[in-house]
């Protein structure tokens, strides 16, 4: 899988913060139950490399992949544990260096005209557009696409059921992530059911 596939495998990636571990084969669960099979576990956590590990051993039908992948260290431990893709919410040339070496499909993160050039200069094409709504949403993803028409993007940041239909429009949007679909009161009850109908809600915006 390349990163362009890995952004047409679903239209919405959950963005998942996990406190605890335990939590972490029910929660995949219940998403790839609801048609949200691609999952990414932020590294915010002390429990989240051990939840990749248990979703990549447990959930095969998961896609998990690791976010908030900040150093470059991450990179590599991500890959042990077992994430199929890597998102970053921004990027650094030692961060990019350290993303490629894995072999993994990779979303890093830009904001501007500018960090998407650097990037597209490495050879990325795929990037995830963040923090998506506080740097102009739909409207900056629109005009980027008319000078860089060969970049597509996961934007992500502010994203809702209500405005994500406008990113999933653009021609240069693959799919939007998201942290609504895992609300932390319904991880920390052990609610799946709500989570699985926020997926299966999720899965038909497109
Ligand atoms: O952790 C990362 O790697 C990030 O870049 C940030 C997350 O993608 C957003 O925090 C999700 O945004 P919300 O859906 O608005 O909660």
């Amino acid at each position: 899988m390349n990163a362009d596939e890995l952004l047409n495998l679903a239209p919405v990636v959950p963005v998942v913060v996990l406190e605890d571990a335990a939590a972490a084969v029910p929660l995949a669960r219940a998403l790839v139950a609801g048609g949200l099979p691609v999952i990414e576990v932020t590294l915010r956590t002390p429990a989240a490399l051990e939840a990749v590990r248990r979703i990549a051993a447990e959930v095969p039908d998961a896609v998990v992949g690791a976010g908030t992948v900040v150093r470059p260290e991450d990179a590599e431990r991500s890959l042990d544990a077992g994430a199929r893709f890597l998102v970053s919410p921004g990027c650094t040339e030692a961060l990019r260096a350290a993303m490629t070496a894995t072999g993994l499909p990779f979303l890093p993160g830009i904001a501007t005209a500018s960090e998407a050039m650097a990037l597209l200069e490495r050879g990325v094409t795929a990037m995830k557009f963040f923090p998506a709504e506080a740097s102009g949403g739909a409207g900056l993803l629109k005009s980027l696409g008319g000078p860089l028409p060969q970049i597509r993007f996961c934007p992500t940041g502010g994203i809702t059921p209500a405005n994500a239909p406008g990113y999933l429009a653009l021609d240069n949007v693959g799919c939007v992530g998201g942290s609504w679909l895992t609300p932390a009161d319904a991880v920390r009850a052990g609610d799946w059911a709500r989570i699985e109908e926020l997926a299966r809600q999720a899965a038909a915006l497109r």
